[in-house]
């Protein structure tokens, strides 16, 4: 069995909240990989990049996705990053994906006061948003089914528009 949703897209776009609120609309658990990385690392996010380094978080994120996708009948949120794994990507293949996107300014306002995301951290998070995006944004959409842009919505009308989705489709 699969996730009823996966969900993913860029930092800030809002994976844990609306994946949360989903769940709780559709009357299921929610999982994100994040959580479950901190969990098996005994550490935060922050300091798996600080002492282990992204390739190592990678490799974590890469076996969360993995369980989470074998085991979980609820929503599933993944990382931002998780689809630059090529793996993970055909992993993905087949689950409904939903994209959550966000534009630049958006983005970077909602994600601006957390220092736990270590790649936005930098001295110009704005160009190191837009450069993620770019890199990612075809990937999002090479695994996604569907996509709803963030930018205008309150996580409860983004939810509604996930919901509108699956019910035009099927
Ligand atoms: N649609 C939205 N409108 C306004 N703020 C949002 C929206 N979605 C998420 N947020 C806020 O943006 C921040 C990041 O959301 P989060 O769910 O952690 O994103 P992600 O998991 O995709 O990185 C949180 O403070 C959250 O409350
Ligand atoms: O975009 C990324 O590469 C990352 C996004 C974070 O998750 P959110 O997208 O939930 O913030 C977290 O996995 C880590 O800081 C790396
Ligand atoms: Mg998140």
């Amino acid at each position: 069995m699969s996730p009823r949703y996966v969900v993913l897209g860029p930092p800030g776009a809002g994976k844990t909240t609306v994946g949360q609120l989903l769940a709780e609309r559709l009357g299921v658990s929610f999982r994100d990989t994040d959580e479950d990385v901190v969990a098996s690392a005994g550490k935060s996010i922050s300091d798996i990049f600080l002492d282990d380094g992204e390739p190592a978080f990678r490799a974590l994120e890469e076996a969360a996705v993995e369980t989470g996708l074998a085991e979980h009948h609820g929503v599933l949120a993944l990382g931002g990053g998780a689809v630059l794994s090529a793996t993970t990507r055909r992993r993905l293949a087949g689950h409904p994906v939903v994209f959550l996107n966000v534009g630049t300014a958006e983005g970077v306002r909602r994600t601006g006061l957390s220092t736990a995301r270590p790649l936005l951290a930098g001295v110009n998070p704005r160009s190191t948003f837009k450069a993620l995006l770019d890199a990612r944004l075809p990937l999002y959409r090479e695994v996604a089914a569907i996509e709803v842009s963030t930018d205008a919505l309150e996580p409860e009308q983004v939810v509604a528009a996930v919901l509108a989705h699956g019910a035009a489709s099927g």
